[in-house]
């Protein structure tokens, strides 16, 4: 098992925030304000750490507005990609969150974790090919400040996935995606995800391995929803 992985493993697919930078606590805090402050106005209990994890986590922005709402009995209009933030439709939710986001990222910067940083260059020099599939429509950008772009050979972002109309994480489309760039069958793929939605996706896809990386101490949910193993960093499969 080089780099942890089955001998069959000829190409990783990795998710970005969370599992290349540190940037998913930074999504979930514009997530959480963005919704707070909706939740307020309604008198209705606030955004959890849960609601995060089962209902936005690794999902495309707007379908994380329609998930999270629905779950609360919520409906709002779908309004269009250019509303304003204050609008009160899907896309103004969205947009507002990443107001948020930006200004955060602008004042946090992005960090890479140092263990996938050395499980990056170990990939590259065991000669697996490389993808980043995340739903996020701001990877560019977050992979360049984390200086990772030169690893990528391919890139299925959040830009890709509204362009192409592919079906976002948890269904498989976006990895297969990836895997089909890459030039690599799906069960010579590993794919390591973060998120809930993400795990799913790489099990639902017929992925060679799935590994879940646990940034938020939910080893077993990860499993649950179809891991084949579970690591705190990728340096412990060095
Ligand atoms: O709003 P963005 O940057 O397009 O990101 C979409 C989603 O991207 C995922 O990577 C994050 O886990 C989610 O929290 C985020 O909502």
């Amino acid at each position: 098992m080089p780099l942890g992985l089955p001998d069959s493993i000829t190409a990783c697919l990795f998710d970005l925030d969370g599992v290349l930078t540190s940037t998913a606590v930074l999504h979930r805090r514009a997530w959480k304000r963005t919704f707070d402050d909706l939740l307020r106005l309604r008198g209705e209990p606030l955004f959890t750490e849960s609601d995060y994890a089962r209902f936005v986590d690794g999902r495309p922005r707007y379908d994380g507005v329609r998930e999270f709402l629905a779950s609360r009995g919520i409906t709002l209009p779908e309004g269009a990609p250019e509303d304003p933030p204050d609008a009160a439709t899907v896309h103004g939710v969205g947009n507002l969150k990443n107001d948020l986001l930006e200004a955060i990222l602008r004042h946090e910067g992005v960090t890479p974790y140092p263990g996938t940083v050395r499980y990056l260059e170990a990939a590259r020099a065991a000669g697996l090919a490389i993808g980043v599939v995340t739903s996020s429509a701001n990877a560019e950008k977050v992979l360049d400040a984390a200086g990772l772009t030169g690893f990528v050979q391919a890139r299925v972002d959040g830009v890709v996935i509204a362009r192409d109309g592919l079906k976002g994480k948890p269904a498989p489309d976006s990895f297969l995606v990836g895997a089909r760039l890459l030039g690599v069958e799906p069960a010579r793929a590993a794919v390591f995800e973060d998120a809930l939605a993400g795990v799913r996706a790489g099990r639902a896809g017929g992925f060679g391995h799935v590994v879940g990386v646990d940034r938020a101490g939910q080893r077993d949910e990860l499993l649950r929803h179809g891991a084949d193993v579970v690591v705190d960093d990728l340096a412990e499969l060095l």
